[in-house]
């Protein structure tokens, strides 16, 4: 039987609204939507389980939604279900699938990648696998697993037509950011979100799951990638791309707020001005949802990793905006506390670039290839930085800076280099946090040109492989031409030569100066 697993309801008669009936509630959720139903009842006695079990399958049966019966084959049995889903300590798979007539559907829950294995050696129809967020519904056991997890545990998946729904705290507002997370590198998503309280406890669970469901069918249309062909970048089209949204932001100006560090927050603002942007540099909890309705871009730069309520907050308001996150994870690698940061922001919302040094990136991305000394990177860098960059961005599902000598950037398909720069700009505290907020000002570009699209189903609007190359070239750009200026003696009279260069920085000169190549528009594995 081919199952719609999309959304997923797993019942819970302990959450419904006062005077809301079981029987009322579970129709309305079937009218907005629902594709498949699983009785779960923790607490009745058999004779409960049996009659609730007996009603769901008539209700499901009008709708012609599958019913699946949580943990007990017996009553899966008794009245006829669909399938069965077991826990970990559950009934083992093969044991359930003697019992069960055949063609029965067997889910497993799954919390980590072993469990996934085991599952598809024991030939389970689909896994559950949570829980991706903190949840009030259910007493867990195992730790949450975070968005980022759950890519590793789908790429288990390729290759075998066992499906997967994720559960734990999927909400409308967090739904689309789970999808999109939990893409794995191999390109393996989520068949559906199995949800309880989400839909059982509304008053309205007919527009509940219409809103969620909503979500889902966009995010499978904007991310079809068969329906709309990509057109690869060339040199050409990034250089007008790059062009175009400079002259937008002289144009708009637009807010970049900034939740940067104490070393650099002065002169991150002035280069944001001289850029023709307009900086706040707000770091009050407070005000975060106030702000992520005017700004355009917002960076989030950890350098002296304060202010994590903040940046919290601000990433999550800012992605159900649709508008451009950046991330600079300064000195990641330096401490536990700083790692430790770092998951806890990516898991809440999602960058749309994340910057960083050699070092930086590798810590990120566990990788040993790099060591970092505090904020700075060591040594030569990565031996296939382009591959590095493009991975790192399947991985976080976002566009990668890496800066340094060279700088590279990737949206995991293309990666362009880049080769402007001086070594004055290495002199200078916080070039690297420069860097940062140049990439968010002409993000932000790129959010105001798109921002009239319709932009359902995506995380965020318009072009951010653009805004991260608009912004490296602009500040290496400034930086090469402030060496040359014959008042630069040295890194104390090069900081306001470069904020200089930036004010005076032209599309024209972006063109003449940027040396920018596309290295490729896909590397094979
Ligand atoms: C779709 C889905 N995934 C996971 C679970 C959790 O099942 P289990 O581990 O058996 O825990 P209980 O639900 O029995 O508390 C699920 N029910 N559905
Ligand atoms: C039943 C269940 N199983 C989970 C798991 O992680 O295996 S989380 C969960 C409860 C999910 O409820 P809600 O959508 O209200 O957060």
């Amino acid at each position: 039987m081919a199952v719609d697993y999309s959304l997923y309801l797993v019942t819970g008669r302990g959450l419904l609204p006062e005077g809301k009936a079981y029987n009322d509630s579970l129709r309305e959720a079937l009218q907005g939507g629902v594709t498949v139903v699983q009785v779960r009842e923790k607490k009745s006695d058999t004779l409960e389980f049996l009659q609730v079990a007996q009603q769901s399958k008539d209700i499901c049966n009008e709708f012609r939604v599958p019913l699946i019966i949580n943990d007990r084959i017996d009553i899966a049995l008794a009245v006829d279900a669909d399938g069965v889903h077991l826990g970990q300590t559950d009934m083992p798979v093969h044991v359930a699938r003697k019992l069960l007539h055949p063609g029965k559907i067997i889910g497993v829950s799954c919390s980590n990648i072993d469990h996934v294995r085991k599952a598809v050696e024991d030939g389970a129809d689909y896994v559950g696998i949570g829980a991706i967020w903190t949840t009030s519904t259910k007493q867990l056991t195992n730790p949450i697993l975070g968005v980022r997890e759950i890519g590793p545990l789908l790429s288990a998946l390729d290759g075998t037509s066992v499906k997967a729904v994720g559960i734990g705290g999927i909400k409308s507002t967090n739904l689309l950011r789970t999808l999109h997370g939990s893409v794995s590198t191999t390109g393996h998503r989520l068949d559906g979100v199995a949800v309880v309280s989400e839909i059982v406890a509304s008053l309205d669970p007919l527009r509940s799951a219409q809103i969620l469901k909503d979500v889902y069918v966009s995010w499978s249309i904007a991310t079809n990638t068969q329906a709309a062909p990509v057109i690869p970048y060339t040199v050409e089209s990034i250089r007008a791309g790059v062009v175009d949204l400079m002259r937008l932001i002289r144009e708009i100006g637009p807010l970049i707020h900034q939740i940067t560090n104490v070393v650099v927050t002065n002169q991150s603002a002035n280069a944001t001005l001289a850029l023709g942007a307009s900086p706040i540099m707000a770091t009050a909890p407070e005000e975060m949802y106030d702000l992520s309705r005017a700004l355009s871009a917002l960076l989030i730069n950890f350098g002296t990793v304060k202010d994590k309520e903040a940046m919290l907050l601000a990433g999550q308001f800012v992605n159900e905006e649709k508008k451009p996150v950046i991330f600079d994870p300064v000195g990641v690698g330096a401490t536990q506390f700083r790692r430790e940061t770092a998951v806890e922001l990516l898991n809440s919302w999602q960058a749309s670039v994340i910057k960083g040094n050699a070092g930086e990136l590798a810590a990120l991305a566990d990788s040993e290839a790099v060591q970092a000394r505090g904020v700075d990177s060591v040594g030569p860098g990565f031996a296939d930085p382009a591959t590095f960059v493009r991975n790192l961005a399947k991985k976080e599902r976002c566009v990668i800076a890496l800066t340094g000598v060279t700088d590279w950037v990737s949206d995991g398909t293309t990666v362009v280099k880049l080769g402007n720069g001086h070594r004055l700009l290495g002199d200078i505290t916080g070039s690297g946090c420069l860097v940062g907020t140049c990439i968010a000002i002409f993000c932000a570009g790129a959010w105001a040109r798109a921002r009239n699209e319709d932009g359902r189903g995506k995380l965020v609007k318009g072009d951010m492989l653009m805004g991260a190359v608009g912004g490296i070239l602009a500040l290496t750009i400034a930086g090469e031409r402030a060496a040359l200026r014959p008042d630069v003696h040295g890194s104390g009279t090069f900081l306001p030569a470069l904020i200089d260069e930036l004010y005076n920085l032209t599309p024209e000169t972006v063109v003449e100066w940027g040396q920018l190549y596309v290295v490729a528009n896909d590397i094979a594995e």
